[in-house]
């Protein structure tokens, strides 16, 4: 493997599926999230710096204290906020736009979040909730730009963005866990400002970690987020409704679809 650097071996490491769990339906009526799925063991040799973690300067300026058992990174002004409205706009006129048909206890139903899935390669696919994302091929010129600004800040390569439109507060996603075949995740946001907010993740058995709290925090337009290593075993992530929130909102989440066969 190219790196994980200084993590212990987990059952995760074999390229295993990643546990399928289905959040508690009274947790989050109907948008609950499920894992997105990978499907088998990655050719590093093609995609090297996909399983390189995140360290160093910008890594040690940006992490945020107090998650045990995750490591994430956040920076409020990755970009200018000028840009970030520009990006923002474009981004909206994307023609790849659409509402994800998921199923939920064997119900389909329409996501509230739009989407738009583009990849490097045309082989590489993706499936959450009983849902085969639509990819894309080849990145439109903005996006290959904004993927090349946040891998050369970052030093990691992305072979996958999933894009998110919240267009109001009313839209949002549930508490969930990303595929830890995801070594990295990066998460940059444009728009109106939302809260993320991170549960520990317990599972079966488990005793809470020592100092494991909910964590919440404000995400800025232009902001970067990144969660790697441990993080998707260990914690949960959501979006919350905001209702008073007019304003839309979207991320765009580089991802790494390391784990399938190409
Ligand atoms: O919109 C965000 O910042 C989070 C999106 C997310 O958690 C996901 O796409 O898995
Ligand atoms: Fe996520």
């Amino acid at each position: 493997m190219a790196s994980r650097k200084g993590q212990t071996s987990s059952p995760l490491d074999t390229c295993q599926p990643y546990a399928h769990e289905r959040v508690k339906l009274a947790e989050t009526p109907l948008e609950s999230e499920l894992d997105h799925l990978s499907e088998s063991c990655p050719s590093e040799a093609q995609y090297p710096n996909c399983e390189v973690d995140i360290e160093g300067e910008w890594a040690q300026e940006h992490e945020i204290k107090g998650l045990p058992d995750a490591t994430v990174f956040y920076q409020h002004e990755f970009i200018d906020e000028v840009t970030a409205n520009q990006w923002y706009t474009q981004l909206t006129e994307l023609e790849t736009w659409y509402r994800p048909t998921l199923s939920m206890y064997g119900k389909p139903y329409v996501q509230s979040r739009s989407i738009a899935s583009y990849v490097t390669s045309p082989s590489l696919t993706a499936r959450y909730s009983g849902h085969s994302v639509k990819m894309n091929h080849p990145y439109p010129p903005l996006l290959e730009e904004i993927q090349r600004t946040v891998s050369e800040r970052l030093g990691v390569g992305f072979d996958h963005v999933m894009l998110n439109w919240y267009q109001d507060g009313s839209v949002h996603i549930g508490k969930h866990r990303d595929t830890k075949e995801n070594q990295v995740i990066a998460s940059l946001s444009l728009g109106a400002k939302r809260t993320f907010i991170m549960h520990p993740h317990i599972s079966k058995g488990e005793k809470k970690v020592a100092g494991a709290e909910v964590k919440k925090w404000v995400l800025g337009n232009g902001s970067l987020l990144v969660m790697q290593g441990d993080t998707q075993e260990n914690w949960k992530h959501e979006i919350p409704k905001e209702p008073k929130i007019k304003e839309g909102r979207i991320s765009l989440t580089f991802r790494q679809l390391v784990h399938q066969k190409r």
